[in-house]
């Protein structure tokens, strides 16, 4: 149901001069695989419909029919560096708490706040990356930078802004005594354990769509492999015998194709993985040809052309004669349509 959302925030998105046929992948197992020559009769011309048999709908009632039919495709696991634009099929839990030790929010230095404002001698220092040795004790302080683990017997961060320098070692290379201008209040300026995440706290839900955010969350929590539903591969196949490639010159009564250019364009800036079909020409055999051989490979084919009340309009017949599909709707309130 999620890739589908995906696939209908698309279908949103474009409101080109495209008819979107949708086929499930079930079809792909009750259809005869080895059909190619049609049984749809296109030679009488003369009798072809008159009018639509296809109500107009909504392009939301359209929307509903699709994610009401579309299948949910399975799961598989992600490693989490290729998983941008994903849908979690899975909650995700922290193990560990964020962060894992009492870490300090600013430069500056560790103190003991119930020794207020005032001078302290340095006891050392606690640099991010280092585990700190020894407990403080009343009158010292600690040299500490931001992300540093906050040393035992420390409960309040100063800001070295908030500090004046009293004494220094003859080098210059380390302080012997600074002044706490101000008064330290209890937990100042420490992140305590788990004070962003908990252990065991649930950091994303089933179903989220897997962003930079999400990403930088896993890599966060140390979850490098996410179960994720798989995601549909997508066929675009365009129909119609005047059609030429790109990079043809044009020839009496042909147009390039362009369509399957910008809607294969669009799959990919989607996120879809996507298989271009080329063009079936309008005769029911090619027609069905190219798709009995689309069906094996794709999970969902998008075409375009060939839909319309024209006698070289095709496609509908063949997917419900011969491949034995359900139109569920032909006609969409929508310009262009
Ligand atoms: N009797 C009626 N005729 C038409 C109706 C109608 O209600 N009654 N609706 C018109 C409207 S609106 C549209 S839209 C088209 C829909 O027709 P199809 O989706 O069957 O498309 P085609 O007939 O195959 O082609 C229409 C037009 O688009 C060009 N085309 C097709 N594919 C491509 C492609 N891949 N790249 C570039 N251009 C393409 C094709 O050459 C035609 O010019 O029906 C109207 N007629
Ligand atoms: O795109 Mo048509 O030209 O309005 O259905």
């Amino acid at each position: 149901m999620i890739m589908v959302t995906t696939l209908l925030e698309f279908m949103k998105d474009n409101s080109m001069d495209i008819i979107m046929v949708i086929i499930q992948h079930m079809f792909v197992h009750t259809m005869n695989m080895h059909m190619e020559v049609s049984k749809v009769d296109a030679t009488k011309v003369a009798y072809r419909a008159r009018e639509s048999p296809y109500p107009l709908i909504t392009v939301d009632e359209a929307l509903k029919i699709v994610l009401d039919h579309a299948n949910q495709l399975g799961t598989e696991q992600v490693n989490f560096r290729k998983s941008l634009g994903r849908f979690l099929a899975e909650d995700v839990y922290a193990h560990d708490p964020l962060p894992p030790f009492p870490a300090s929010i600013k430069d500056g230095y560790a103190v003991i706040a119930a020794d207020g404002s005032g001078n302290r001698l340095v006891a050392g220092d606690s640099t991010a990356g280092s585990v700190p040795v020894g407990e403080l004790v009343p009158g010292y302080c600690v040299r500490i930078n931001t992300g540093a683990p906050v040393p035992k017997g420390a409960d309040a961060v100063v800001q070295v802004e908030d500090t004046v320098l009293i004494k220094e070692a003859d080098d210059g290379k380390t302080e012997v005594e600074i002044k706490i201008m101000s008064e330290p209040k209890l937990g100042q300026d420490i992140r305590p354990i788990g004070s962003d995440i908990k252990t065991g706290e649930k950091v994303l839900c089933a179903g989220q769509k897997l962003g930079p955010s999400e990403l930088g969350l896993l890599a966060t929590v140390g979850v490098t492999q996410v179960l994720c539903y798989k995601l549909p591969v997508i066929g675009v196949m365009s129909t119609g015998n005047e059609l030429l490639e790109p990079d043809e010159p044009l020839k009496d009564g042909l147009i390039r194709d362009s369509n399957r250019t910008t809607l294969i364009a669009q799959l990919i800036d989607h996120g879809f993985p996507v298989m271009d079909l080329g063009v079936a020409q309008d005769s029911p055999d090619a027609i069905l040809k190219l798709f009995t051989s689309s069906l094996k490979k794709c999970d969902v084919i998008v075409t375009t052309g060939g839909v319309s009340m024209g006698d070289k309009d095709l496609l509908k017949g063949v997917l419900e004669t011969d491949l034995k599909a359900k139109i569920h709707f032909g006609r969409v309130f929508m310009k262009p349509g």
